[in-house]
């Protein structure tokens, strides 16, 4: 799987060399490249923003600056493989399945707009050569796309087979379909008492019928109390 990220800040995207997805990276299995936005600009001031057309505060990314990394990155031909994901709090919330979904792409560029965001018209091109993506991280504003892109890449990529150690993990997790959608239950380790608080008994009892029992009622509550509108049979 290749990664391209489009940004004015590409050294956001140095953290993605680091742990998790550094080791990924390290066996080939996920190649990672961050590009500067104003590679493509040509005048002194490496200008990448402009007044908003209708008015309005704030600037607005120029359009041809996209265009023409597009070119250098991903040339002329349309190819619907290629998934182009813009980060946008207009977009459309990013979840488990989208990152499912996106896990099975060789190709992702993450387009991080800055300011109040990118000329429409970048959308539009790019929607009518690759496959695009405008997802909302969550329903906040942030001051651009790169944590978003940082976000999404994350849980991308840890769903990539041969990445993560535990796989096995992957269909105990909130919003995974093995866990029926639901939030995961609470999770304890040693010491079986700590502070004045012990472990569950029945986690100490080895009895893994009663362990998954009371797993399955946790997640229920937990989900009631905290998710109820992901909860379906109520
Ligand atoms: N889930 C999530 C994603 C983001 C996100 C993603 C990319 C960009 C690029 C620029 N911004 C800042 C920003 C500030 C204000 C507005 C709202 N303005 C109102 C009128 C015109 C626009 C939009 C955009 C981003 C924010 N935020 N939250």
């Amino acid at each position: 799987m290749r990664l391209d990220y489009l940004t004015i800040f590409p050294e956001f995207f140095d953290v993605l060399g680091i742990s998790l997805l550094g080791k990924a990276v390290d066996n080939g299995i996920v190649d990672i490249h961050a590009h500067d936005l104003r590679t493509w600009t040509h005048d002194r001031h490496r200008t990448v923003d402009d007044t908003p057309c209708g008015g309005g505060a704030g600037m607005v990314m120029k359009p041809d600056p996209w265009g023409e990394a597009f070119d250098d990155l991903l040339g002329a031909d349309p190819d619907p493989s290629v998934h182009v994901v813009i980060p946008t709090p207009s977009g459309t919330p990013f979840r488990q399945d989208d990152a499912a979904q996106l896990s099975h792409a060789d190709r992702i560029v993450f387009c991080c707009g800055r300011y109040e965001g990118i000329d429409h018209r970048v959308i539009d091109y790019a929607s009518e050569h690759w496959s695009v993506h405008e997802l909302s991280l969550g329903d906040y504003v942030l001051n651009g796309g790169e944590v978003a892109a940082l976000a999404m890449t994350e849980a991308i990529v840890r769903l990539v087979p041969g990445v993560l150690g535990n796989p096995e993990s992957l269909s105990e997790e909130s919003y995974s379909q093995d866990q029926e959608g639901l939030l995961e239950y609470p999770v304890y380790t040693r010491p079986a008492s700590w502070r004045g608080w012990d472990v569950p008994e029945v986690l100490m009892s080895g009895h893994h019928g009663h362990i998954a029992q009371w797993r399955r009622e946790q997640s229920r509550e937990l989900t009631r109390r905290r998710r109820p509108d992901l909860l379906t049979d109520e």
